[in-house]
């Protein structure tokens, strides 16, 4: 028997980092939502008791490095399981990119699996061994809109925002996201106001939500990339309504209310970046079930 499931992409609305932790980590407050870009994830039930990676994509690893590969090894120790499965990872988001493409990854495996080895667990108790692999997997599993704090992992579950066009053009360079938080100088950045986002996405206010995306990342990678920057020019210049860089980056997104004028900023875009996707804002908990 196989079980299919969907990974989206998410992008950050706002993201503020309030300190770093004695852990390392950094203490966030983000706004996440989902786009309509996914990887697609099949299990399949393997004899033997072990876990397979398959992947065409050369950037996705085949082994253990992989966040599938971890969510299912997680699950399968965790409950004594016995018998082995392969994962085939039809991947359309793009790597290390800024859309936790590999948490998406995970998150869909442990939703998967959940149902395949019939665990019967929640979205929270699958949310919370989700971040065990990493910061971003527990928003990956809820999907949808929501407020991430803590390191990542504690979700507030918001409503959709207002539809739009999102236009995500990521350069031909990969970002580690340890190097930007590593860069990051907290008390020196602007910092997004987190309330008055969430507060136009209740208001179903779109100007308000372009009027209050911000991201203290993106000044980090902007001076370590320039083409970043150079990316986040043209698509204002081209005319979104407004225009943000994703998690650590380097993919850049910008909103766009009209059909006509996301024609404009997609094909503008097109000049100058290989990879250019125009997908809706879903941000919808329903399109992950
Ligand atoms: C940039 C974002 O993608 C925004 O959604 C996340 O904050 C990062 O999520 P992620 O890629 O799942 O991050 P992880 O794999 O948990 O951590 C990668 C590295 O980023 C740094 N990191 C991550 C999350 C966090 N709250 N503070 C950190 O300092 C740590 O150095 C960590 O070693
Ligand atoms: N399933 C996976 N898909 C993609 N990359 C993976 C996967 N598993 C592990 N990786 C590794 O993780 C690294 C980061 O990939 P990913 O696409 O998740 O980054 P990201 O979009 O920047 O994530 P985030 O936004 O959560 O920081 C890649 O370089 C790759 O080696």
């Amino acid at each position: 028997m196989k079980w299919m499931e969907k990974a989206p992409a998410k992008i950050n609305l706002a993201l503020d980092v309030l300190y770093k932790r004695e852990d390392g980590f950094h203490e966030v407050e983000m706004v996440m939502t989902n786009v309509d870009l996914a990887d697609r994830i099949e299990l399949a039930e393997r004899s033997g008791n072990t876990i397979r990676i398959n992947s065409h994509n050369r950037f996705v690893p085949d082994d253990s490095r992989n966040l599938a590969y971890q969510a299912a090894d997680l699950l399968k120790r965790r409950f004594s399981i016995n018998t082995g499965v392969d994962i085939t990872i039809d991947k359309q988001v793009p790597v290390a990119a800024g859309l936790a493409g590999g948490s998406s990854d995970a998150a869909a495996t442990l939703r998967g699996l959940n149902k395949m080895w019939g665990l019967g667990l929640s979205r929270n108790e699958l949310a919370e061994i989700g971040s065990e692999i990493g910061s971003d997997v527990a928003f990956c599993v809820h999907g949808g809109t929501a407020i991430a704090r803590g390191r990542g992992e504690k979700i507030e579950h918001l409503p959709s925002p207002p539809s739009c066009w999102v236009i995500l053009a990521k350069p031909t360079i990969g970002v580690s996201t340890a190097d930007v938080y590593r860069n990051l100088k907290v008390n020196e950045v602007e910092h997004p106001n987190i309330q008055h986002m969430v507060q136009a996405i209740y208001n179903h206010d779109y100007d308000g939500m372009c009027n209050h995306m911000g991201n203290v990342l993106e000044s980090v990678t902007l001076s370590m990339y320039p083409e970043v920057r150079m990316i986040k020019e043209q698509m204002s210049r081209f005319g979104a309504d407004a225009v943000l860089m994703s998690g650590s980056g380097p993919t850049v997104f910008g909103l766009v209310e009209h059909d006509s004028r996301m024609q404009r900023v997609y094909n503008g875009l097109r000049g100058f970046c290989d990879n250019v996707f125009a997908v809706r804002l879903l941000g919808n908990r329903n399109e992950v079930e």
